[in-house]
């Protein structure tokens, strides 16, 4: 609940970033100064290295399409020299049979270079996307590895842009980029040869050009870098804005917020629009200026031949190659910037999905199942400290012990830190100080699967997935035997309403439960914990009021769930309060009082007047 209140907080992306954890915080300052000092460098080979080992599964692959595309590279400059021979050995002489043979020659060369692209295209594209695969599981498998905490600080806008958008350019990258840059290199590379080997005084007059155009490619690198990362930024923030205000558009609406609303994301969107203006401004300049600039080459060749044509020092062939080779000497280098839209994007999306796969996770779920913790005596908090912030201490000095087999009412101001100490004690949040103990275990030594399979929690906020009511109370158990499920929902009484939805069990919850009252989806969730079947139930009370029938029911449900079980339950009825073999009374963060409801009537302290609040008959 308290992480969906924090989600739903207007506080900035720069902000969010700025709270990251300790490991991830450490790689992205050391990897923000190298780029103020624009030394992107070894950044960028960090990045690589890990986008190669995406790769490595698929070396044949990778092989065959790098062996293909740099084999083929000289296909294309190929075409220039046939042509000359073409003309200065055959036309020129009158050769109409070697004319037919080069043309048949020329025109292999020509199909040839269709396949070789066919084939690239099409082994990259596969590369690409089984690599992306495993970026998708790595994300997801780190995900849920994560801790609360973390969830607490990233809004789910910037996640889902993180899981989305940004994989997505790394596949493009991964897909047609590396590979098709070496090939186009390659091909420059035959191009300059073929050239030389021609006419190296012509070669010079196209290579003299070379300078400048790579003066203008690496600024306009630099620069399309920069504005790269702003759009990315300003998408993460637009989707994070959208994402909240969809689904709290009921709340935008009620409050007549919606002029407000709109006119923030106006700014985002537009900040977002400059963004992508930028990168295409630098493109419509780059992309003329380097037109320009091969049309000036092609005059300079043409008139640099036309001078030594009337000297009889050169022959036609020759110029019609170069004018020819002019284009595709262009050609790559123009592709090659083309790709660095590709790759900047790519390179920016990876340092963003690779600094979330640095953030220090919780426990993985992998390897052999834990032997489960039988619980067999007690749960002892020991001088247990907790803050959400430091220093901002919202448990202090929290000492008690729960029996096995005590039922334990939590009770307290809203604030008073109830529902964090369920938080600490199913490590969601690690404790500062102090200690939790399970039969004298202490809780960091429990495996997290053998924890949270003893700890069965029901949350305040009932979380419903999309699908069926059946899949939402299996949750984490889907080879459970329909009477099991049956028998469960007939306990908790949740099987009348059920009964009644359309399908019954097959009936499809909406996202999130939408559809369903909120006295249905408590009753949903304890027949979910109903078929956990923990040893200790931890049970956040809804705070949400329900009609008396469904009170009622709700209140029937408590007992059954609490029964032969031991029991903590931060608790907001009185009915359940006065069932509890012992009641705890909070008051911001420090345990007042305990002892049954009625020993703590007699006392007449907080719980007294906690107890006269809310029921002033009392009195
Ligand atoms: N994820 C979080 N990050 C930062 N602060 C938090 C977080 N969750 C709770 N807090 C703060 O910790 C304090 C105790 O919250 P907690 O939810 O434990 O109270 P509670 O007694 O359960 O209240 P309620 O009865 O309203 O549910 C509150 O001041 C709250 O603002």
């Amino acid at each position: 609940m308290n992480r969906q209140k924090e989600q739903t907080t207007d506080t900035s992306a720069q902000e969010q970033t700025s709270k990251r954890s300790v490991s991830a915080k450490s790689f992205r300052t050391q990897k923000d100064e190298t780029l103020e000092k624009g030394k992107k460098g070894s950044a960028d080979w960090y990045i690589a290295s890990r986008l190669i080992a995406y790769i490595k599964p698929y070396k044949a692959l990778v092989a065959a399409s790098a062996g293909i595309t740099l084999a083929g590279s000289i296909l294309g400059p190929l075409r220039p020299y046939l042509t000359k021979i073409a003309i200065d050995d055959y036309i020129a002489h009158g050769d109409m049979k070697g004319l037919a043979t080069i043309s048949l020659l020329l025109a292999a060369v020509v199909l040839l270079d269709g396949i070789k692209q066919f084939i690239a295209t099409w082994l990259t594209q596969i590369i690409g996307q089984k690599a992306v695969f495993s970026i998708r599981m790595d994300v997801f498998r780190h995900l849920q590895q994560l801790p609360a905490r973390f969830f607490d600080r990233n809004p789910i806008g910037r996640l889902l842009t993180r899981t989305t958008n940004d994989i997505e350019s790394l596949n493009e990258m991964l897909s047609s980029g590396i590979i098709t840059i070496l090939g186009d290199i390659m091909q420059l590379l035959f191009i300059v040869g073929l050239m030389l080997w021609i006419d190296w005084q012509l070669a010079l007059v196209v290579l003299a050009i070379l300078p400048l155009m790579l003066y203008a490619t690496m600024m306009f690198k630099k620069r399309v870098r920069i504005a790269f990362q702003d759009v990315r930024t300003h998408l993460a923030r637009l989707n994070t804005f959208l994402q909240e205000h969809i689904a709290g558009m009921t709340i935008v609406q009620l409050f007549n917020h919606q002029k407000s609303e709109y006119t923030k994301h106006s700014d985002i969107n537009a900040d977002h629009r400059d963004a992508n203006i930028r990168t295409v401004f630098y493109f419509s300049v780059y992309y003329p200026f380097i037109e320009v600039l091969s049309s000036l080459t092609a005059g300079m060749v043409i008139w640099y031949s036309a001078v030594r044509v009337l000297n009889a020092d050169l022959t036609l062939g020759v110029v019609v190659s170069f004018v020819q080779y002019i284009w595709l000497f262009f050609r790559p280098l123009q592709h090659l910037s083309d790709r660095f839209n590709v790759i900047q994007t790519a390179i920016a999306s990876s340092d963003r999905v690779f600094r979330l796969l640095e953030e220090k996770g919780g426990e993985g779920d992998a390897g052999a199942e834990p032997e489960p913790f039988v619980f067999r005596s007690r749960i002892t908090f020991s001088n247990v400290w907790f803050a959400y912030d430091t220093d901002n201490w919202i448990l202090k000095d929290l000492s008690m012990e729960v029996r096995r087999g005590e039922k334990i009412a939590i009770v307290g101001a809203t604030g008073s830190g109830k529902t964090t100490i369920i938080n600490i004690l199913s490590r969601l949040y690690p404790y500062a100080k102090g200690s939790i103990r399970i039969d004298n275990v202490e809780l960091p030594d429990i495996a997290s699967r053998s924890l949270r399979k003893m700890i069965g929690v029901v949350m305040q906020d009932v979380f419903l997935f999309s699908g069926t009511i059946r899949e939402n109370l299996a949750f984490g158990n889907p080879d459970l035997p329909d009477e099991a499920i049956f028998e469960a929902a007939r306990i908790v009484g949740a099987d009348r309403f059920i009964d009644q939805l359309p399908g019954g069990y097959a009936y499809r919850v909406q996202e999130n439960g939408a559809g369903l009252s909120a006295g249905q989806k408590q009753l949903i969730a304890f027949v979910r914990a109903l078929l956990y079947d923990p040893q200790i139930l931890v049970l956040d009370e809804a705070t949400s009021s329900v009609d008396t029938e469904t009170e009622m029911l709700i209140d029937a449900a408590t007992a059954k769930l609490m029964q032969n079980r031991t029991s903590i339950i931060i608790a907001h009825r009185l009915s359940t309060v006065q069932k509890a073999d012992r009641i705890i009374v909070l008051h911001k963060g420090v345990i007042k009082e305990s002892g049954s409801h009625q020993e703590l009537l007699k006392e007449k302290g907080l719980y007294y007047k906690l107890y006269l609040l809310q029921h002033p008959e009392g009195r």
